[in-house]
């Protein structure tokens, strides 16, 4: 048994002795309509144990059939991976234990997975695009779902018993795994979690999963390693299993190497093994040992029948890839002229396809900017919820900013005209009415809130007068006050000048 300890050693100095290796595999649960070998509902979320059919439960004498869809799904990502793609392969059975798979064994792929050697590039904070070479893609289904039931600590080893959701076995996933990553240096908890969010947003755009990490619809195994500087072969790997949020990601690649150079540096060995993830305490713990040839008994899926995968369909589906997720956002900021602070707020605030929306119904980037960057974002502060909860429509944006433009109310009104509409009170038209919101420009009610204010101040009219044009400003407080901040300053301001015989 290895010596174990709870020492880390700091980050920065971790890193002046030894050098990262790291190597992702991260699993994309697919939205196809069934799962990936039987015709049973591939849904999120439905009552435990009624999305199964014999075949996901592994009953005996089934036979399961591949669902083309998820091999197009998979060919779709290996493309966006620029992969290569295999012309034939097959499936293996990787046999193994566990109460979440009923057949005892996982169908997946083993030597000649559905696509291999790609690459993705990922840039990094410092502008540097660190190239990231994928091993393969293959494919697989998922196992079932265990939840850890009483127990001290709720943990698989302190649980008392375990329920089981087959709903989740046979969903169809696909299993990218990096190449050895060498080179990322300091960077490398920073280079984890923006690998996994460039394949997130990859699978999102290419709309072959949900990509809600939450849900565990991506999730990352993240392995690391340690050599001494200039050593040329690497260190012992520890695999940190389903790791399910970006941060996660950063937070477990930083404290393993903090851990592992702990350990190498009191001279006792790294254990090859899987590690678990504890968000609540942001560390690793042991979890079982593993070899790199792990006995999982792999041979060829005796009732399936091989993937051939001809040029003309390959060529269909790359026709159907989107554009690419990093070109798409340096066009979008290209063209709607963002600096680099402004266009990385409006992605990190989740708002790129409400801006581009808007945009497209009528209104300039600037406008469609300063309203989700700021009074939508304020209100959804305010509320406590993410920008896109509030449900605010890119319509009613359009709608606002024509209000403001037509000078049917002013910036300050239509703020307050976005709170109704946010209150579920109806359209922007519809608010302004209802709450008689429009901007008052009738001379008529503005000439008399006009006089008011100059009978008042007289000594601001006798500045006005004797040429000091901008103490108008002064008479603008009583009359906005007397038209409940609606008045249309511009008119107010040449009434004052007309009713002094002034010319504006
Ligand atoms: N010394 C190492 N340090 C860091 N990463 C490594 C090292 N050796 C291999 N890796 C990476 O670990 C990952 C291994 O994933 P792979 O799916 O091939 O095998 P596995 O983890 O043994 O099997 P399983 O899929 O059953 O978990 C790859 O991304 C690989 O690049
Ligand atoms: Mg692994
Ligand atoms: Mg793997």
């Amino acid at each position: 048994m290895a010596s174990y300890t709870d020492e880390l050693v700091d980050f920065d100095v971790a890193l002046e002795k030894y050098d990262p290796v790291l190597g992702f595999e991260v699993h994309v649960e697919l939205n196809t309509k069934t799962k990936m070998f039987s015709s049973a509902p591939n849904v999120f979320g439905d009552t435990p144990n009624t999305n199964v059919t014999p075949v996901c439960l592994g009953l005996p004498g089934v036979l399961p059939v591949v669902n083309k869809t998820a091999v197009e799904y998979a060919i779709m990502i290996g493309l966006a991976l620029n992969c290569k793609i295999a012309e034939t392969c097959g499936f293996a059975r990787k046999n193994y234990f566990y109460p979440d798979t009923p057949k005892n064994f996982q169908t997946s792929q083993y030597d000649d997975p559905i696509a291999y050697d790609g690459w993705i590039d990922i840039e990094l904070e410092d502008g540097e695009v660190f190239r990231v070479e994928i091993e393969r893609a293959h494919m697989e289904e998922d196992a079932g779902k265990l939840t850890h039931m009483g127990g001290a600590t709720g943990r698989i080893q302190g649980a008392d018993y375990s329920l089981v959701d087959y709903n989740r076995s046979g969903v169809p996933l696909v299993e990218i795994v990096t190449k050895t990553i060498e080179g990322a240096g300091k960077r490398a908890p920073e280079l984890a979690k923006a690998y996994v969010a460039a394949i997130r947003e990859i699978v999102k755009a290419l709309d072959v999963s949900d990509a809600k990490m939450e849900r565990g619809n991506v999730r990352c195994d993240a392995n690391v390693s340690l050599m001494p500087k200039g050593a040329e072969k690497f260190g012992t790997r520890t695999e940190t299993k389903n790791v399910n949020s970006l941060r996660a990601v950063e937070h477990a690649v930083r404290f393993e190497i903090e851990r592992h150079a702990a350990v190498l540096n009191s001279g006792a060995a790294i254990v090859q093994e899987t590690r678990h993830w504890h968000e609540d305490t942001r560390t690793t713990t042991s979890g079982r040992p593993k070899s790199d040839a792990d006995d999982y008994r792999y041979f060829p899926e005796p009732d399936l029948v091989p993937v051939v995968t001809t040029p003309e369909w390959i060529e269909e589906l790359r026709a159907r890839l989107p554009e690419p997720p990093a070109e798409r956002r340096k066009r979008l900021q290209a063209d709607w002229g963002y600096s680099d602070a402004e266009f990385r707020d409006v992605v990190n605030a989740g708002v790129t396809e409400a801006i581009e929306e808007t945009i497209a119904a009528g209104t300039s980037a600037a406008v469609a900017r300063k309203w989700w960057m700021g009074e939508i974002a304020r209100l959804a502060k305010n509320a406590d919820v993410e920008i896109l909860d509030l449900g605010v429509e890119p319509a009613t944006i359009v709608e606002l900013n024509s209000l403001i433009e037509g000078k049917k109310i002013n910036d300050k009104i239509a703020r307050q005209v976005l709170e109704f509409v946010v209150a579920g009170e109806g359209t922007p038209t519809e608010v302004v009415e209802k709450r008689s919101l429009a901007v008052v420009n009738d001379d008529s009610a503005l000439g008399a809130a006009v006089d008011a204010a100059m009978e008042a101040m007289p000594d601001v009219v006798a500045k006005v007068k004797g040429g000091k044009l901008q103490a108008i400003g002064a008479l603008m407080g009583p009359v906005m006050k007397a038209t409940r901040g609606q008045a249309d300053a511009g008119r107010v301001r040449e009434i004052v000048l007309e009713k002094l015989g002034i010319e504006g």
